[in-house]
C-alpha cells in the first residue's frame, strides 16, 4: 500500500495550530536561572510538534515560530522576539529548535507509535540534539569554558526529561483519542495497513 504524504490545506492548519502552541506555551514565562539560559516550557511545545506532526511537520511549525520571533513579534518566553535573540547565549538553544523537532518526529515515527519511539525521540531530540547545539553557543557567546557551560546545562536535565515524559503522554493519549491530527504514515501503522519497508518508502 503507498501513503500519500503530499500536503493539503488542513497540514498548513496543523502546522500553524502548532506554531501558536508554542507561542501560548510562552506565556507561561521563563523561569530565570542565574547566569544561565532560561527554563521555558516552549521547548515541551517543540517535543510534541515532532512527535505529533511528525518531522516535515513538526519542523515546519517549529520553523514558523522561528519566523515570528525574527520578525520581532514578542513570542518567545517572557515576551522576547527580534533578530537580537539569535546572537545571544540562547541562541544555540532557539536554533536547535528545528533540528529537535525533527530528530523527535524522525524517531517517534520510525516505525509504529508506541511509548517508547515517542520517549526515545523526545529525550534524543529534545535533549541531546538542543544541549550539542546549545551548550557550545552558549559557551562562545559569553566566553565561558565549554566544560563549565555544559556541567551547568545539567541543571535543566530534570525538567527537560519531565518535558519528554510530559510530550509522550500527551502524544499517545491524542493519538488514541483523535488520529486525524496524526500524518497518514502513523494512522497506517495503527490500522496495520502498512509495514516497515512501505512506510520507510514513503516517509
Ligand atoms: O527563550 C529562549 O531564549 C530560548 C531558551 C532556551 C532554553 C534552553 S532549551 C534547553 C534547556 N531547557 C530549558 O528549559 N531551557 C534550556
Amino acid at each position: 500500500m503507498t501513503i500519500s504524504d503530499r500536503w493539503e490545506a488542513r497540514d498548513i492548519a496543523r502546522v500553524a495550530v502548532f506554531a501558536a502552541i508554542i507561542v501560548v506555551l510562552g506565556l507561561m514565562g521563563p523561569i530565570p536561572v542565574p547566569g544561565l539560559v532560561p527554563i521555558t516550557a516552549q521547548t515541551l511545545g517543540i517535543m510534541l510538534a515532532g512527535a505529533i506532526l511528525g518531522w516535515k511537520r513538526g519542523g515546519a511549525a517549529v520553523l514558523v515560530f522561528l519566523l515570528l520571533v525574527a520578525i520581532g513579534l514578542p513570542v518567545l518566553s517572557g515576551g522576547r522576539g527580534g533578530l537580537g535573540v539569535f546572537v545571544g547565549p540562547s541562541a544555540g538553544y532557539l536554533i536547535a529548535f528545528v533540528p529537535a523537532a525533527i530528530v523527535v518526529g524522525l524517531i517517534a515515527h520510525s516505525g509504529r507509535l508506541t511509548w517508547w519511539r515517542v520517549g526515545l525521540g523526545t529525550v534524543v531530540g529534545g535533549l541531546f540534539v538542543m544541549y550539542a547545539l546549545g551548550i557550545p553557543v552558549a559557551a562562545a557567546v559569553t566566553g565561558q569554558p565549554l566544560s563549565l557551560t555544559a556541567l551547568q546545562a545539567l541543571a535543566f536535565v530534570p525538567g527537560d526529561l519531565i518535558k519528554a515524559v510530559l510530550a509522550t503522554l500527551l502524544t499517545l493519549a491524542l493519538f488514541r483519542a483523535y488520529p486525524p491530527a496524526f500524518p497518514a504514515k502513523a494512522r497506517a501503522f495503527r490500522a496495520g495497513t502498512v509495514d516497515t519497508a512501505t512506510a520507510s518508502a514513503s516517509a
